[in-house]
């Protein structure tokens, strides 16, 4: 069943289908993200957290039906993208560039100057626990480090919309704390938080949890 769609919603999607490798992988889907709401997308491996994300972030064009962001389509005003910032489960970091210049780079490229961006990557490495490698370049780094470098780069954008794919994944206790106080404290400034997780208490620490089971199963569900 689709429900219906308001256009006050910070972004969401219609009827939408995703196909990869002939397959269809989610099928008909409807949800909504409001202002502010951190939301935990659940499921097990292969069920489609992956592919949902990445047709939200404006990636993976869909098969079927829409994404839209605060109401208008984002096929129609591509630009709207500018607002989204998606952690990739793999980084999506340039190896050959420094963790610094990895985010600095993303800010660019967004329209900010040169100081700033320099400024403003300093300061999202600090708070996630990388600013000592700010100068390496990533291809060094564990893979736990590139994460937080990940982690980073999306906050340091300052989306209206992250999207996270297990963004904790890689991390140790005491990391994936930082990880999730950092991400879970966005919502305050109003950025909606959609986080694709295996970890439970990421979920008990989301204002609403959707099950992404397969297609067979999938539910719309909409609305905190
Ligand atoms: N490019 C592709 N080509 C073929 N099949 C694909 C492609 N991308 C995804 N799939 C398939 O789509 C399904 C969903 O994959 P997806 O990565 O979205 O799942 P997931 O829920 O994120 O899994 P995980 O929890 O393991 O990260 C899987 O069966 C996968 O094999």
């Amino acid at each position: 069943m689709i429900q219906p769609v308001s256009t006050g919603s910070a972004l969401a999607c219609r009827a939408l289908t995703c196909r990869a490798g002939g397959r269809t992988i989610i099928d008909g889907l409807t949800l909504e993200f409001a202002s502010g709401e951190r939301v935990a997308l659940m499921g097990p491996s292969g069920s489609g957290k992956t592919t949902l994300l990445t047709t939200l972030a404006g990636l993976l064009p869909p098969a079927g039906g829409r994404v839209l962001v605060r109401g208008v389509p984002l096929d129609e005003q591509p630009e709207l993208r500018a607002g989204l910032a998606l952690v990739f489960q793999s980084y999506g970091l340039l190896t050959l560039l420094t963790a610094a210049e990895n985010v600095e780079v993303a800010l660019r490229a967004g329209g900010c100057a040169p100081g700033e961006a320099m400024r403003l990557a300093a300061d999202a490495l600090e708070r996630l626990r990388v600013a000592r490698f700010a100068d390496h370049l990533v291809e060094e780094l564990s893979g736990g480090q590139q994460q937080r470098v990940a982690v980073a780069r999306a906050l340091a954008l300052r989306p209206r919309v992250l999207l996270a794919d297990e963004p904790t994944a890689e991390q140790d206790a005491v990391h994936r704390a930082v990880v999730l106080d950092e991400l879970l404290a966005v919502a305050g400034g109003g950025t909606t938080l959609v986080v694709a997780t295996h970890d439970p208490e990421v979920a008990e620490r989301c204002d609403r949890v959707i099950e992404v089971r397969d297609v067979a199963r999938q539910r719309s569900r909409s609305g905190p």
